[in-house]
């Protein structure tokens, strides 16, 4: 009997169904690579791997990378993530690609708070985070602006300093550090915002209010909170939102209240943004800048919802990231006191102690420098880059990754890579004396402020801030911790949250170092 296939009498069969078999298989196999996202660990069904995160998420996900390699997929509830965890691949990620990432992940309290997208942390990449960063940068953090309020930092640096003298009681009560460090940040951005001829009036009472103070806190701690929307949307319908309504209304009833009695100084009608004539020659505090700056020449302006929103990042980025960087310095120079003593070597041959150290001797104070470059590299203000987001899908690496990915940079796994620095853990500003290596977003094993498109617009009022204030300390103070307390038992606990703060606060005994009347002095003039 004839033996056939079973298309064996038929060659044009055979041949139409081979090529059916090919063309299915090249598009599995392309599907296959199409959706190909890099290794990671697995995760639970609905919250995927958030369950495995702990109360540090930036230490696990570390750990994670170790296992998984510098660039990692998981799955946060049903959002999709890439943690990126080596400088090579952040360069990829934030120079390489830099504009398909510039997109923000924005956390729903975010939006509620930041009058719905309208701040620049939060906002998508598009027309209007371009428009707000452009007045940020240009108009309102201007070199110009930062260097005309250099009294007003020497001045709420030295008051903070003496107030931490007299409440340690010629060193015999502990100062909870975190409280002088967020007076002095926090002063120093509302005078800015306020202007020094305004300290006195109403506006400027309020910015100095403890409603005020209380709706910035409130306003970081629902930002900051851990909320399931956000990470599985069919959930949401069933979480709550009475909290970040009722504090979105507080911040926004002080911020209102600020606008109002500037406009009221400026002569403006009420709900009229526009110009009004200024004295040229006067520089300007931030919240005037916005009330009278005029119309672009193609139309564009500021509504006062916008400005709000920008008020809210000055205040929300100039406050909490310099107290907290601060925090971290102080408690570095306290667990190492040959780092003080030497800088306050440096301090005394740069500068003497016949006057108070000023911004312009900072260039000349190497070691003051590398010791806030060491502070940031092993305590990054943000250990985990605020989410960015993919606007379209991109192949890195061999991996196709979707768009609508969220981007998690691991800046505390940078920054502490075995590979990049040697002894990581160790609090060793040394590493930085006679490198060029800084943290202006192109190294990418320093990426404090972040780098790329959404870089910190803030930075250099950052950096001066937490230059200077060290500054006075080494000079102005003697530190020690209380009690017996050796400085290798004070503990170094992070909190995770939007920032990395000490997880207990600082408690320091403060005596002075320089005689006391020469801070008093220069703090009246
Ligand atoms: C020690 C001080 C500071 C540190 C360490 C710091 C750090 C950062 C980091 C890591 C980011 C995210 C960057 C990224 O996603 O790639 C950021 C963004 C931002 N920072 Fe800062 N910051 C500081 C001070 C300031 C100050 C003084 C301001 C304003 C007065 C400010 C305003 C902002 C704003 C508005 C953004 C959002 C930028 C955007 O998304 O386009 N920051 N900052």
């Amino acid at each position: 009997m004839e033996n056939r296939s079973l298309y064996g009498g038929h060659p044009m069969l055979t041949a139409l169904v081979g090529l059916l078999i090919t063309v299915l298989l090249v598009a599995v196999a392309k599907r296959r690579t199409r959706n190909r996202m890099p290794p990671g660990p697995w995760g639970w069904p609905v919250l995927g791997c958030i369950p495995r995160l702990g109360r540090l998420p930036h230490q696990s996900l570390a750990k994670f990378a170790r296992k998984y390699g510098p660039l990692m997929s998981i799955k946060l509830g049903s959002a999709n993530v890439v943690v990126v965890s080596s400088p090579k691949m952040a360069e990829e990620f934030l120079r390489n690609h830099d504009k398909i990432w510039a997109s923000r992940f924005a956390p729903i309290a975010a939006k509620i708070v930041g009058y719905n997208g309208n701040d620049i942390l939060f906002s998508e990449y598009g027309p209007r985070w371009r428009y707000a960063r452009k007045i940020f940068m240009l108009e309102l953090l201007t070199a110009k602006r930062i260097s005309t309020f250099q009294a007003a930092r020497k001045q709420e640096i030295s008051r903070g300093i003496i107030e931490a003298l007299s409440i340690s009681q010629n060193g015999t009560q502990p100062v909870r550090m975190v409280r002088i460090l967020a007076n002095i940040a926090g002063n120093i951005i509302t005078r800015m915002m306020m202007n020094e001829g305004s300290l006195g009036d109403k506006a400027a009472k309020s910015a100095n209010s403890d409603d005020f103070h209380k709706a910035l806190k409130d306003g970081l701690g629902v930002v900051t909170n851990f909320y399931l929307g956000d990470y599985v949307p069919w959930l949401d319908r069933f979480c709550s939102k009475k909290q970040m309504y009722a504090v979105a209304k507080e911040i926004d009833q002080v911020f209102q209240a600020i606008l109002d009695d500037h406009k009221l100084k400026l002569g403006t009608d009420p709900g009229q943004c526009e110009t009004v004539a200024t004295d040229q020659n006067k520089v300007q505090g931030i919240v005037d800048v916005l009330l009278t700056r005029p119309r672009d020449v193609d139309g564009q302006y500021l509504t006062e919802m916008e400005m709000k929103a920008i008020i809210l990042d000055v205040f929300f980025g100039g406050v909490e990231p310099n107290t907290i960087a601060l925090e971290w310095g102080l408690s570095e120079l306290l667990r190492n006191p040959h780092v003080m003593e030497k800088a306050q070597a440096e301090m005394d041959s740069m500068v003497g102690r016949e006057r108070l150290v000023e911004e312009s001797d900072l260039p000349n104070l190497p070691y003051l420098n590398a010791i806030v470059k060491e502070t940031f590299r092993l305590h990054p203000i943000a250990a985990l880059l605020p989410a960015h987001m993919s606007m379209e899908d991109c192949e890195i690496q061999g991996y196709q990754i979707p768009a609508n990915t969220r981007l998690l940079v691991n800046v505390h796994a940078i920054q502490r890579d075995p590979g990049v620095y040697e002894r990581p853990l160790d609090f060793y500003p040394e590493r930085f004396l006679g490198s060029e290596k800084d943290v202006h977003g192109l190294d990418f094993d320093l990426l404090p402020f972040g780098s790329g498109r959404r870089m910190c617009p803030g930075k250099g009022l950052g950096l001066v801030v937490v230059q200077y204030t060290m500054a006075l300390f080494i000079q102005c103070c003697n530190l020690k911790l209380p009690g017996n307390m050796e400085p290798e038992e004070l503990d170094m606990e992070e909190r995770f949250g939007l920032t990395t703060p000490r997880l207990n606060c600082l408690q320091v005994v403060v005596t002075p170092r320089l005689p006391r009347g020469k801070l008093m002095g220069e703090e009246e003039t």
